[in-house]
């Protein structure tokens, strides 16, 4: 029996799990993806937010500005792509004049450092290439850009190194708090009344068990496991003294089975653009417009990696898997950037791609114990600022829970992972040294983003390491660049086959049912 169960591997699972890994605790983490980062925090603007969006007093607020402060340290820690590159909330005449005060005030009030309103000229120096129609700006520096496949992986691979066991590939279908042996107690308990639990079920034919810190682990899960059990038909069951609900999109529908107190959770869609790195550096800082109602409106924005990010859209939608951009929102784009930043170098854009905001009816993060039922934890509705807000929303469960069962902090927790070897950020001398101890890291596979086989063998044999090409392509960037994979493709899917000794069918873009060959069509 686990002490906790996190259903979701996104940036909120997996930093709650790593601020768990702090104390003296079993706890696991239950994804029904392959991997970690596949839902929401894959797919958003990748912005570390100063705090002044969201009303003083909300969560949003609140754990925000703590998450930015220490975005540093995590960053540091855990090898994390960060820069506080600052941002600007730009005004145009169609604004409402009030706009940019109202948000210096309400970033005051949420104690965010160094706010200050710009007025053109001032704005223009900063970023030469905003729009005329710019007169003045909101100026925070403390606002910065991440990797977001990084922050979350980071996350999960140092929790895993410090005792989280991992389960991918298992889709939770129920959720059900027991207050009496099961029959797969041992039957030294079968006479007494046990203190109740969770009993966690679904159906995962291919699930795939990472027990804490393990590299190279098989695909195979340890049916003798004390803490897992598997059918022959897939079914699995898992049991934890303590739940936590961090399922993105699917938070409403893993509290409603527990709690009376309803959750409602709209998938509110986000389209992008991102520009060939060519185009990185039309602007330095974060340019958003002025917010509404649906969000933070359309911004402009370097990445960390050095492209150029144009978007999101936000369009409440009715399916949760709706990830797909459509004409006319990749339209509203390209016009509405326009408004606050001039000659977007739009025949650059490489790649378009959608994210799902999990938007609950409240407007508000819903986090901490759930008050109907005991042991259950919510992180739910975590829409933006929830990037931002993740290494204090860890933070917070995990202390409420530590509180809760009287954990004992851990003496060896280890907070410190090293990402995948960067050799684009190594000078000259340090690439030879590294290619003489090993050719492999001379061996370029994907030609765009410059990564070596060495650092793809490095991606696949690490904790919680990659299976699929998109999983690779997370921890490595090759499939990244300009031409999006067509190239380095054939040639990570070999690796992935010879290293994980799979046939060429078994070999998938993100898991099972994405296979990508289905067989020879000729003999050579
Ligand atoms: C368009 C857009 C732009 C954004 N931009 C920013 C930004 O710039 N800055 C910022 O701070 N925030 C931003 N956000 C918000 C941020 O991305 C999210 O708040 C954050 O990623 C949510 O993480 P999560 O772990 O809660 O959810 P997810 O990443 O969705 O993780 C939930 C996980 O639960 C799993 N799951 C669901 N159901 C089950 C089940 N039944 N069994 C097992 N597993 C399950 C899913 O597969 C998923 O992996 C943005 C969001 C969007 C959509
Ligand atoms: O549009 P919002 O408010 O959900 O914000 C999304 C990102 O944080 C900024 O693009
Ligand atoms: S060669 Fe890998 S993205 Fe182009």
């Amino acid at each position: 029996m686990y002490d906790v169960a996190i259903i979701g591997a996104g940036v909120t699972g997996c930093a709650i799990a790593r601020e768990l890994a702090k104390y003296r605790l079993s706890t696991c983490v239950i994804e029904r993806e392959e991997d970690v980062c596949c839902g929401t925090s894959k797919a958003n603007s990748a912005i570390i937010h100063a705090g002044y969006d969201a009303h003083p007093g909300s969560l949003k607020a609140k754990l925000n500005v703590e998450g930015n402060r220490l975005m540093d340290g995590l960053a540091q820690d855990l090898d994390i792509p960060f820069r506080r590159n600052g941002s600007l909330v730009v005004m145009t005449r169609d604004n409402d004049p009030d706009v940019l005060h109202r948000l210096y005030e309400q970033g005051q009030a949420n104690g965010v450092p160094g706010l200050r309103i710009l007025d053109q000229e001032e704005a223009r120096q900063m970023e030469p290439k905003l729009s005329e129609d710019v007169i003045a700006a909101l100026y925070a520096p403390t606002g910065g850009i991440i990797c977001p496949f990084e922050l979350t992986m980071g996350l999960a691979e140092n929790a895993s190194a410090n005792g989280v066991d991992f389960f991918f590939n298992a889709p939770v279908a129920s959720v059900e708090r027991v207050s009496f042996p099961s029959s797969s107690q041992s039957s030294q308990n079968e006479n007494h009344i046990a203190a109740p639990f969770f009993l966690i079920k679904g159906k995962a034919p291919s699930l795939r068990f990472e027990p804490s810190g393990s590299a190279n682990s098989s695909n195979s899960q340890t049916a003798s496991d004390p803490d897992l059990r598997l059918d022959s038909d897939g079914s699995f069951s898992i049991h934890a003294r303590l739940l936590v609900n961090a399922a993105g999109l699917y938070a409403d529908l893993i509290n409603n089975q527990l709690s009376s107190r309803r959750l409602h959770i709209v998938p509110r869609r986000g389209q992008y653009q991102l520009l060939d790195k060519s185009a990185g550096g039309h602007v330095d800082k974060t340019i958003f417009q002025a917010p509404s109602k649906m969000g933070k409106g359309v911004l402009v924005a370097p990445t960390v990696h050095g492209n150029l990010l144009v978007g999101p859209t936000a369009e409440d939608i009715d399916n949760k898997e709706g990830v797909n951009t459509t004409g006319e929102g990749l339209s509203y784009l390209a016009e509405t950037a326009s408004r606050s930043v001039a000659e977007i170098p739009f025949r650059e854009v490489i790649t378009s791609f959608a994210g799902l905001r999990a938007h609950e009816d409240g407007g508000d993060f819903v986090l901490g114990p759930c008050e109907d039922v005991p042991g259950l934890y919510n992180a739910s509705g975590i829409e933006s600022p929830g990037l931002s807000s993740a290494p204090a929303i860890g933070r917070m469960i995990a202390d409420q829970i530590a509180e809760a069962c009287k954990a004992q902090i851990k003496s060896d927790f280890c907070p410190v992972r090293r990402r995948v070897t960067d050799m684009g950020q190594m000078d000259l001398a340090d690439r030879n040294m590294k290619i003489a101890e090993n050719p492999a890291y001379g061996r370029i596979i994907c030609r765009c983003e410059s990564v070596s086989e060495g650092q793809i063998l490095e991606a696949i044999h690490r904790p919680l390491g990659a299976r699929s090409l998109d999983a690779v392509k997370r921890r490595t960037r090759a499939g990244m660049g300009r031409c999006q994979a067509g190239f380095c493709s054939p040639k990570v899917m070999e690796i992935l086959e010879r290293e994980l000794a799979l046939a060429p069918d078994r070999v998938t873009k993100h898991g099972p049912g994405s296979e990508i060959v289905c067989g020879e069509n000729k003999k050579i």
